[in-house]
C-alpha cells in the first residue's frame, strides 16, 4: 500500500527544497553552471524540451524523479497502456493510445482485441472519406459535398476544431469545414448562411448524444435541410454521426451504417484521435488523419521506453507539480510561438482542467495540496501586447510554456525570424529580470538626471525569476502536431498520477450537464420554480423582458 502523498519521503524533501530555493535566482543557477542547458533539455522525435530555465537544480530533478517512483508511475503507465480499468470511478480502461496504435500490437479488454476494433473503425473512416472527397457521396439534389459541418462540444469540437486550425494550410479547397458547439443560436445561424443545403454534411460528435447543446444544433440543422427538401431520404445523405449510443443515434435517424462509433474507453478529451476525428480527416485527406496518429503513436513510445530522467512527458508533468504544488504557482500560461496554434491555450484548458482540476484522492479524501494551476494563454506575441506585462512585473509568478517551431508552415519574407527573436528574448527577459543597477546606468547614459533615476527605477525594475519551459517543433504538420498533443496527454496523466487524482471521469461537467434541464422546463412553461431569491429573481426579469 502506498502511503499518502505528503507522506511520501520524496515529498517531505520536495517542501524542504521548495522552500530552500524560493531564495534561488534562476539567474544565479544559471552563472554557476556553463553547462545547465545540457544538464536540463532532452528531445524526442521533432522536439525539444529545454526545462533548464525552470527554478530546479539537480537534487530537485532527483527527487521529482524519486516520487515519480515512489508513486509507481511507471507501474500506472503500464496498465493503462495495456487496457487495465485505472478510470475506476467509471469503471473503464483508459485506451486514447490504442486509437494510435501503429504496430496493431493486440490490446485486450474485456476478452476484446481493441487494436482491431480500432482499425475496422479507420478503415470505414478511410472509405467515407474517399468517397466524400471524390464526389462520389451525393447529396439529395445529386450534387457532390462541398461543405462540411461538424456539431459537438467539448471533447467532440475541441480537438477537431484545434487540428483543423493548426493544419490549415496543408488542406485544398475539396471541401471546407464550419464548427458549431455553442447553443447560441448566432454560431449556428452564421455557419447555415455560408453553406448550402444541397452540398453540406453534417457530422453530429457525441459521445454520449444527449448533451443538450448538440442535440439542439443538430435539431436545427435537420430543420434547415427539410425546409430545404421534403426528400425522405434526405437526412440519410446528409447527416452522420460519432458515438456510443446507436439507440440514441438511430432514434435521431441517422442510419446505422452512417454512424462511426468510438468506445467507452476514449475520454472526450483525449478522443480526436478516434471517429471524432473525421472532420480533420475529410478536411485534409485520410493520409494526414494517419500522420497525426502517427505522431503522437511516437510519442507513446517515448513515453512507454525512455527512461523517466529522459522522458519528456514525466519531465513536464513533474514540473508543474513542482510549480503548483511545491513552489505555490496557482497558474501556468501556455503560449504558442506559432499562429497555427491558436487554439492549444483552449485545447489544453480542457485537457488539463477537465482531467485534473480535482480536489479528492484515490481513496476519495480530500487533498491536503494545490492539484492543478489555471490554464490560459494565446499566441505569444498578441498576448505580449496584452497580458505579458503582468507575466513580466504582475504580483503572481505565472510558469509558462513556450512552443515555438523551426520551419514555419509558410516562409515570409523575415516573418519567422521576427516571430522567434520574440520567444528567445521573452523567456531571456522572464528569466533575467532587469536589475535596479541595470536600469540606472541605462537612464545615465541617456543623461536622464539623478532625480528622474530615482523617481523611475522602481517602476522599471523587472524581478525575472519567472520560470518558463521552451518547446521547440521541426514544424507543425499532422506529424509535429500529433507528437505535441500526445506529450501534453501524458503530461496531464503524469499529473494526475502524482497527485493522486482520477484524471478520466469529470462529475463537474455532469453536475452542469442537469443543471440546467429543470430550468429550461420552467423558462418554457413560464413558470419560475423554487429557486433562491437571485436565480428566481434573475429568471423573472429575464422572462419579464422576453
Ligand atoms: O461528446 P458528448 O457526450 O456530447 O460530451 C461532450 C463533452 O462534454 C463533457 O462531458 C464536458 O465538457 C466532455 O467531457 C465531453 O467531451
Amino acid at each position: 500500500m502506498v502511503a499518502s502523498r505528503s507522506q511520501l519521503a520524496s515529498w517531505q524533501s520536495l517542501e524542504k527544497r521548495a522552500q530552500e530555493l524560493q531564495n534561488t535566482h534562476l539567474k544565479t543557477l544559471f552563472a554557476n553552471d556553463d553547462a545547465r542547458f545540457n544538464t536540463f533539455s532532452v528531445q524526442a522525435p521533432g522536439i525539444l524540451f529545454d526545462y533548464s530555465k525552470q527554478l530546479i537544480n539537480q537534487p530537485v530533478k532527483d527527487d521529482l524523479l524519486r516520487l515519480a517512483e515512489e508513486c509507481e508511475l511507471a507501474q500506472w503507465r503500464d496498465k493503462m497502456f495495456a487496457g487495465e480499468k485505472i478510470n475506476f470511478t467509471e469503471q473503464r480502461a483508459v485506451l486514447h493510445s490504442a486509437l494510435r496504435n501503429r504496430d496493431q500490437s493486440a490490446i485486450i479488454v474485456d476478452g476484446e482485441n481493441v487494436s482491431e476494433q480500432v482499425e475496422t473503425e479507420l478503415e470505414k473512416m478511410r472509405a467515407f472519406v474517399a468517397k466524400v472527397r471524390s464526389g462520389e457521396w451525393l447529396g439529395f439534389s445529386g450534387k457532390a459535398i462541398r461543405h462540411v459541418v461538424s456539431i459537438g462540444v467539448g471533447g467532440s469540437n475541441l480537438g477537431p476544431q484545434m487540428a483543423t486550425e493548426a493544419l490549415a494550410s496543408f488542406a485544398d479547397d475539396t471541401l471546407d469545414v464550419h464548427y458549431v458547439s455553442n447553443a447560441d443560436g448566432v454560431q449556428i445561424a452564421k455557419v447555415l448562411d455560408a453553406v448550402d443545403p444541397e452540398t453540406t454534411l453534417f457530422v453530429i460528435s457525441s459521445k454520449t448524444f444527449t448533451t443538450s447543446e448538440t442535440m439542439t444544433n443538430a435539431q436545427t440543422a435537420v430543420q434547415w435541410l427539410q425546409d430545404a427538401t421534403s426528400e425522405a431520404g434526405a437526412i440519410a445523405k446528409h447527416f452522420v454521426a460519432v458515438s456510443t449510443n446507436l439507440e440514441k443515434t438511430s432514434a435521431f435517424g441517422i442510419a446505422p451504417e452512417n454512424v462511426f462509433t468510438m468506445w467507452d474507453w476514449v475520454g472526450g478529451r483525449f478522443s480526436m484521435w478516434s471517429a471524432i476525428g473525421l472532420p480533420i480527416a475529410l478536411y485534409l485527406g485520410f493520409d494526414a488523419f494517419i500522420e497525426l496518429l502517427e505522431g503522437a503513436f511516437e510519442i507513446d513510445q517515448h513515453f512507454k521506453n525512455q527512461p523517466m530522467a529522459n522522458n519528456i512527458p514525466v519531465l513536464m508533468g513533474l514540473l508543474s507539480v513542482w510549480n503548483t504544488t511545491f513552489l505555490d504557482h496557482k497558474a501556468q500560461a501556455i503560449l504558442p510561438y506559432d499562429q497555427a496554434l491558436h487554439m492549444l491555450p483552449a485545447y489544453l484548458q480542457q485537457g488539463e482542467m477537465e482531467s485534473n482540476g480535482k480536489s479528492v484522492n484515490f481513496s476519495g479524501s480530500r487533498v491536503n495540496y494545490t492539484t492543478v494551476p489555471l490554464i490560459w494563454g494565446m499566441t505569444g506575441i498578441n498576448g505580449q501586447h496584452a497580458f505579458y506585462q503582468y507575466l513580466h512585473q504582475g504580483t503572481t509568478i505565472v510558469p509558462a510554456d513556450f512552443i515555438g517551431s523551426i520551419k514555419p508552415q509558410v516562409e515570409v519574407g523575415e516573418h519567422h525570424r521576427v516571430l522567434m527573436s520574440n520567444f528567445f528574448a521573452q523567456t531571456e527577459a522572464m528569466m533575467n529580470g532587469v536589475s535596479a543597477e541595470q536600469i540606472r546606468d541605462e537612464l545615465k547614459a541617456k543623461g536622464i538626471s539623478s532625480e528622474e533615476i530615482d523617481q523611475l527605477v522602481a517602476h522599471k525594475v523587472h524581478q525575472g525569476n519567472r520560470p518558463t519551459s521552451s518547446i521547440l517543433l521541426d514544424t507543425v504538420d499532422a506529424r509535429g502536431l500529433g507528437r505535441l498533443i500526445a506529450l501534453y496527454e501524458h503530461k496531464i496523466f503524469v499529473q494526475g498520477i502524482i497527485l493522486e487524482i482520477c484524471s478520466f471521469d469529470q462529475w463537474g461537467v455532469e453536475l452542469g450537464k442537469g443543471l440546467a434541464k429543470s430550468i429550461e422546463a420552467e423558462l418554457s412553461d413560464g413558470q419560475v420554480g423554487d429557486h433562491d431569491s437571485s436565480t428566481a429573481g434573475l429568471m423573472n426579469y429575464y422572462q419579464s423582458k422576453r
